[in-house]
């Protein structure tokens, strides 16, 4: 019998990161499967973010490995079937372009600068998967904050990933807005996309999540079913209203006993 077994779309191994002397990341080892939806979730400050801008190359580690699509970080990579909503983007603000021009540069990939047939119309479409089809000819620096991160949104979507990695994705964003959003998601779950989010409560997206991962003092602290939404509250994941930070690291090691209820 052959058994096969698909290439993970990202494999971390062993992954550190110091920054400004201080260790965020230690030991974290991560195995996303394709087409898998995979939550990260933890506390402000326990190195969610910097664990996503290190599996995408963006902030340098002091040990261990990635692949992404098999590939080792780096220009082998495969960047062009990857989308990357950041938590912030403060230069949005200052682009003197409009959200159609910023959604048709998620399009130009490698070394060529010319859009690919069909550009106007998938971004118009990506677009209007944010709920901004009727804004598109807007600059986005007229744009409010939540508006801005929908274009950003939108940029990673017109690319049709095959990886799709989003930073809190749905803060800043209405409600109405978000279902569209998470809507979109799911439709490219459906057609294979594998996505990594990372989210401060489940909300319209518990029904995508298949794993959760919660990060504690920048190592793994649960890896496997996301919390059920009437414990989300009650989990050392969820952020209240007022944002807390990763509370001190105990002096004998993190603790391992993460609230998860299958
Ligand atoms: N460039 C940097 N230099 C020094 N420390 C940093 C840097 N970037 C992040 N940190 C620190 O790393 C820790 C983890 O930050 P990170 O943003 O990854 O956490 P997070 O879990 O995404 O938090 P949040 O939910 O608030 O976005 C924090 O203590 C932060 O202050």
């Amino acid at each position: 019998m052959v058994l096969l077994v698909s290439t993970p779309v990202i494999e971390a191994t062993g992954l550190g990161v110091t920054l400004g002397g201080q260790p965020i990341l230690d030991g974290i080892d991560l195995s996303v499967p394709a087409g898998e939806v995979l939550a990260l979730l933890g506390a402000n400050g326990s190195g969610k973010s910097t664990l996503v801008r290190t599996l995408l190359g963006v902030v340098p580690r002091t040990s261990g490995e990635v692949r992404l699509f098999g590939a080792p970080l780096g220009p082998s990579a495969p960047w062009h079937r990857i989308g990357y909503v950041p938590q912030r983007l403060p230069a949005a603000a200052g682009v003197p372009a409009t959200a159609y021009e910023v959604v048709s540069s998620g399009l130009l990939h490698g070394r060529t600068l010319r859009p690919p047939r069909g550009h106007r119309r998938r971004a118009l479409a990506a677009l209007d998967d944010v709920g901004l089809g009727d804004r598109a000819f807007q600059r986005v620096q007229e744009m409010s904050g939540g508006q801005q991160q929908r274009v950003l949104i939108a940029r990673a979507l017109v690319r049709d990933p095959d990886l799709l990695v989003l930073d809190e994705p749905t803060s800043g964003i209405d409600i109405p807005t978000q279902a569209t959003f998470v809507d979109t998601v799911s439709r490219l779950h459906d057609a294979g996309t594998t996505v990594v989010v990372i989210l401060h409560e489940l909300g319209p997206f518990a029904p995508l999540i298949d794993r959760a991962v919660v990060l504690r003092h920048g190592r793994v602290a649960h890896d496997g079913a996301p919390p059920r939404a009437r414990d989300e509250h009650a989990g050392e994941w969820h952020d209240h209203t007022h944002a807390h930070p990763d509370p001190e690291p105990p002096r004998t090691g993190p603790s391992l006993s993460v609230e998860v209820n299958p």
